[in-house]
């Protein structure tokens, strides 16, 4: 069965035989249709109420029943931070032109491919940033990661995620998040799927603060989207892997471990769709903070300082007068990866295209190209609408090292920076501009 629930943080109940779940109680002497009762905590026992987060799962048989022995296998080209690869490479801003598909079989484990990494795995803090490659469906193997939250934005082909919790279909505009812990496996719908993702070390994503945006538009609540409880009773040898601590380990176990018949709680996989998000922005001059255009946010314990931020630049009216409008010249204490999922992002109208990224680490300078400034500070300011665009990016407060991987692409545009040499000298003294 297919099907989701509405809301974000919610509590929810679901059950895929009725009267699974328990009443009034989560852990009975014996459970309905002789299942167990198991709890997965997402926070620890004793976090604030407001964050709490954990889920009870009522399964055909305990976890511990779908790992055996453990033993450590290649993680192919999957990093973890704090690790250090000496890339020779030197700082600088970088961009990346799409990696074609894989023309051999990658499934969800094997298909990771990191390009960034950023603070420190064993204290919880930080991130990563992949590239995700599938042409083969998981069969009989599953997945789980221990070391972060994981957010999947679909750029190419849909995915499928059969979960502990129920299945998640994304397309490219669609994410999805799947918790720290969480057990699935990733199908294929109708095609190969190239997709990027965000790897959060830190507290999992919440919704951001509107401050004086007041209860509605940006990410709304109820576009959110949890499973219904779907379970498998598959018998039968099946692979588990688990990222754990930056290594890769895999178990042999006799079954399907998707075998939870019902849940409740508040710790769940989840999916969204970008183009619901209700972009505020500026109705009158200037060129606001790209922070309000959060989707989803991983603090930190320094408020305002974000682990890392998941923000969009989605299609949107562009209306402010007596204004350059593209993103202003910036240098930035937090580092920038960015993707783009399909469409032309307003700041650099050549060469940064939909399956490609870039990278404006810590304090690195950055900003619109030449024919970007050109075109924004002489075109006339009437309403213009960006359509067909959906552009992203990971903001974290940890620089983020670039993986050998990345630095030995051959997608790695050796002339990125020259994309600002043509932005000449305007000064003049006796310039003044008309008020
Ligand atoms: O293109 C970027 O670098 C991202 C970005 C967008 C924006 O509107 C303002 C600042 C900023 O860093
Ligand atoms: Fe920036």
């Amino acid at each position: 069965m297919t099907g989701y629930m509405s809301g974000f943080g919610n509590t929810f109940e679901t059950e895929a035989l009725p009267g699974a779940l328990p009443v009034g109680r989560n852990s009975p002497q014996k459970c309905n249709y002789g299942l167990y009762a198991e709890q997965l905590s997402g926070t620890p026992f004793t976090a604030p109420q407001s964050s709490n987060q954990r889920s009870w799962l009522y399964r055909i048989r305990p976890t511990v029943r779908h790992t055996g022995r453990f033993e450590k296998i290649d993680k192919g080209a999957i990093r973890t931070a704090p690790t250090r690869e000496d890339t020779e490479l030197p700082i600088g801003q970088m961009r990346w032109s799409p990696v074609p598909m894989p023309q051999d079989k990658q499934t969800f484990v094997t298909g990771l491919r990191t390009i960034t990494i950023a603070g420190d795995v064993d204290s919880q803090n930080g991130m990563a940033s992949h590239l995700l490659f599938v042409t083969q469906s998981m069969e009989r193997e599953h997945f789980f990661n221990a070391d972060g939250e994981m957010l999947i934005v679909a750029e190419h082909g849909k995915i499928r995620f059969r979960t502990e919790f129920g299945v998640i279909e994304i397309e490219p505009g669609e994410i999805c998040v799947i918790p720290r812990g969480v057990m699935f496996r990733v199908e294929l719908v109708d095609g190969p799927v190239r997709a990027y993702v965000c790897e959060n070390y830190g507290g999992g994503f919440i919704l951001p603060d509107r401050g004086p945006i007041g209860a509605n538009c940006l990410a709304n609540p109820r576009d959110f989207l949890a499973p219904v409880a779907a379970y498998e009773d598959v018998e039968g040898p099946h692979t588990l892997y688990v990222k754990w601590g930056g290594d890769l380990f895999k178990t042999e176990v006799s079954q399907s471990p998707l075998d939870v018949v019902a849940w409740h709680g508040n710790y769940y996989p989840y999916k969204y769709d970008l183009r619901r998000f209700s972009p505020v922005g500026a109705i009158m001059f200037d060129h606001p903070d790209p922070s309000i255009f959060t989707v989803l946010t991983s603090p930190s314990e320094t408020p305002g300082t974000a682990n890392v931020d998941f923000v969009i630049f989605p299609e949107r009216w562009l209306v402010a007068e007596n204004t350059f409008r593209p993103p202003w010249y910036h240098r930035n204490i937090m580092s920038e990866f960015m993707g783009l999922i399909y469409g032309v992002y307003d700041a650099k109208p050549e060469g940064f295209v939909a399956g490609g990224f870039s990278l404006h680490n810590q304090m690195l300078p950055h900003g619109p190209d030449t024919d970007a400034f050109e075109h924004a500070s002489n075109s006339e300011l009437k309403p213009v609408r960006l359509s067909n665009t959906l552009a992203f990016m990971f903001e974290t407060r940890f620089r983020q090292r670039v993986t050998q991987y990345a630095a030995a692409l051959d997608t790695l545009q050796e002339n990125y920076i020259d994309c600002w040499s043509g932005l000449k000298k305007h000064f003049d003294p006796n310039r003044r501009e008309p008020k």
